[in-house]
């Protein structure tokens, strides 16, 4: 099983129990622009109701009446009535599902389409936090269980209960005591839903989490199948799925027995009032304090009781996993998009850009992380003038890159773009000033051509061209279908390098005031980035870059170089005057020891006589 997070991710799962109904409540402005059709399938529905009541009820007259005179007419009267009352409801019931059936469906999609469209606001530190399989499952189940509410439950709850009154009502007016009787059966019926609403929101709270765990484990084996299958480690990773895919059986099989408990405790109140109601009601006959005919119609109208009783298990069921849905839906739509744009936030137009970039004092810290990861950054990067940040793994480089497009927000300090806080620009207006490429390219499940123009839809076939020759990205070109191919999910159809060559030119096509490389040639071979770095030169003397490298070819690309130590900038210049005067940049650059090595012991012991611990698989490990 998935272990639970603590860290503000999707498994802050302690909201269980305490407002159980006030977030499916939260989602009843979804139902405004169906309100009248909604109208329309209760009316229709209640009308369905009564019909269906009215049939006992002519029963009554037809037993009472002509039965009783033997007066065959009057039964054709009465049995067509009957047949009337019996199609009309027929009719209702049809008008009602057609109805319910487009208003549902709309409301889901309604939903789905905003829930989608937060998740794209929400900040790169939500998704850090939140498995994607945790949100496929919100975004795909619980909308399906809330639309299962809405068009079933909903609907007969509010007509079971309409129903349980009104019989109820007419009990009473048929026989006082007896009517009375009925309606206390109520009472245990009250106790027993609502201990099993208690119990089986928590159960399906589990199940649903378990879903997103189960559904989590699978997209992370489809999307590592490689490291996986190379690693051997299929039969672990089955192993979790079956515990994990157990865990979802036992809390199913736990759902399904307290759904049967239940039913069958509730199934229990009306068949014994039925008991009691056909005894004591055939003493009644006997007495003449009722007629046959009434009693024919109490026990009808009882017995239409049965069914309201009986669904109420799974009515309240689907309510608890409704609002168990409605939960774990509003835990996404209420996590706040962090970076938004502010209300004074202005759009640059790109030819009033002259792209000075400036970090001042800038700290950053990840969410949920106790130390920043850049401290105090003080860095210019000039119009035009391209500067290379290198650094050690895990120095804070792709993290510092990160804050230009504001994927993330600085701590501390500010980022300033010709002077403009990156604060006070709109998004979508930096995200057009700004390019970037990753070291590890994300490319859609759509065509070569839309992967690449997805920052200038606008680009003509002559720009597009133009990107791919200077990406070095041509081989787009003889792709089966050429442009229009369409690739596989994330590209993977493609080589590493091929995948970073598109990205690449997808980049330079925005044609930007800043363009932020994360080391994207990392996966070319040198001939290959020879080329790439050639074409890109040209364009770099137009704009300004900030770009990561770790081999001196790339690095020759910058005119200065920025050294990133421990989240602080130790050192900036030409690339060889830092080779010269710092010694750790010569040290991260060139095979070159950090510091000299130690002196071999003399009286440590030859290497046939080094310490022989045994590995885990029994094979003998040499200490050195
Ligand atoms: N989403 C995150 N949440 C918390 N910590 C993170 C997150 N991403 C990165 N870090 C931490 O921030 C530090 C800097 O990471 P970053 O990826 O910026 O380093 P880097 O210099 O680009 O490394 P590399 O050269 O290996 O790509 C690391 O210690 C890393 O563990």
């Amino acid at each position: 099983m998935v272990a639970a997070r603590s860290d503000g991710g999707p498994a802050d799962r302690g909201e269980v129990g305490r407002h159980p109904l006030r977030n499916l409540w939260r989602l009843r402005h979804y139902l405004r622009p169906h309100a009248a059709q909604f109208g329309w399938l209760m009316l229709a529905g209640l009308a369905a109701t009564g019909a269906g009541i009215a049939v006992p009820l002519v029963a009554q007259q037809v037993v009472d009446g002509p039965v009783a005179r033997r007066d065959l007419a009057g039964l054709y009267q009465l049995a067509g009535l009957a047949l009337l009352v019996g199609l009309v409801e027929a009719l209702l019931i049809f008008i009602r599902r057609w109805v319910q059936s487009s208003s549902s469906v709309a409301m889901e999609a309604a939903i789905r389409d905003d829930v989608y469209a937060h998740l794209q606001r929400l900040p790169a530190s939500f998704h850090d936090r939140w498995p994607s399989g945790q949100l496929l499952s919100r975004i795909t189940s619980d909308l399906s269980v809330l639309r299962r509410f809405l068009s079933f439950g909903l609907l007969f709850l509010v007509l079971n209960l309409a129903t349980y009154l009104v019989v109820v009502v007419l009990l009473i007016r048929l026989h006082p005591v007896l009517g009375l009787l009925v309606a206390a059966s109520a009472a245990p019926l009250f106790l027993i839903a609502r201990r099993f609403g208690r119990h089986y929101h928590t159960a399906s709270r589990r199940m649903q989490d378990q879903q997103g765990d189960v559904a989590t484990l699978v997209e992370e084996t489809a999307q590592g199948l490689r490291t996986m299958k190379a690693y051997g480690r299929g039969p672990q990773l089955t192993d979790r799925f079956v515990a994990g895919t157990r865990a979802l059986h036992d809390i199913g099989v736990d759902k399904g027995r307290l759904l049967a408990r239940t039913s069958a405790r509730l199934d229990l109140v009306p068949n014994l009032t039925l008991g009691i109601v056909l005894v004591a009601g055939t003493a009644a006959v006997a007495d003449g304090r009722l007629t046959v005919g009434q009693l024919v119609a109490f026990v009808s109208l009882q017995l239409m009781l049965i069914w309201p009783v009986q669904s109420l298990g799974w009515i309240i069921a689907n309510g608890q996993e409704a609002a168990t849905a409605a939960d774990r839906i509003q835990e996404v739509l209420d996590s706040s998009p962090a970076i938004v744009d502010a209300s004074h936030a202005v759009a640059l137009p790109r030819c009033a850009v002259r792209g000075r970039l400036r970090f001042e004092g800038v700290t950053f810290r990840y969410p949920g992380t106790a130390e920043p990861v850049l401290r105090g950054i003080d860095l210019t990067v000039e119009p035009g003038e391209t500067i290379a940040v290198v650094g050690a793994t895990g120095s804070g480089k792709s993290t510092l890159l990160s804050l230009v497009p504001r994927l993330h927000d600085v701590g501390a300090g500010r980022l300033t773009l010709d002077g403009h806080d990156l604060r006070d620009l709109r998004l979508a207006s930096l995200r057009r000033l700004v390019a970037m490429a990753f070291e590890e390219p994300t490319l859609f499940s759509m065509s070569v051509w839309e992967n690449l123009t997805l920052g200038r839809p606008d680009a003509g076939e002559d720009e597009v061209r133009a990107a791919l020759e200077l990406a070095r990205a041509e081989f787009a070109y003889d792709l089966p279908w050429g442009l229009r191919t369409r690739l596989g999910e994330q590209g993977l159809s493609l080589s590493g390098g091929q995948r970073q060559r598109l990205a690449l030119a997808r980049a330079v096509l925005v044609r930007p005031a800043v363009l932020v490389l994360d080391d994207p040639l990392s996966a070319l071979d040198v001939h290959t980035e020879a080329a790439v770095e050639s074409a890109l030169k040209g364009v770099l003397r137009d704009m300004t870059a900030l770009l990561v490298a770790h081999r001196p070819s790339t690095i020759g690309l910058a005119d200065r170089v920025a050294l990133l130590e421990g989240g602080r900038i130790t050192a900036v210049g030409p690339h060889a005057e830092l080779l010269a005067t710092v010694p750790g940049y010569r040290t991260l650059l060139t095979a070159e020891p950090p510091s000299a090595p130690p002196p071999r012991t003399p009286a440590g012991p030859p290497s046939s006589e080094r310490p022989v611990e045994p590995a885990s698989d029994g094979c003998p490990l040499v200490r050195s």
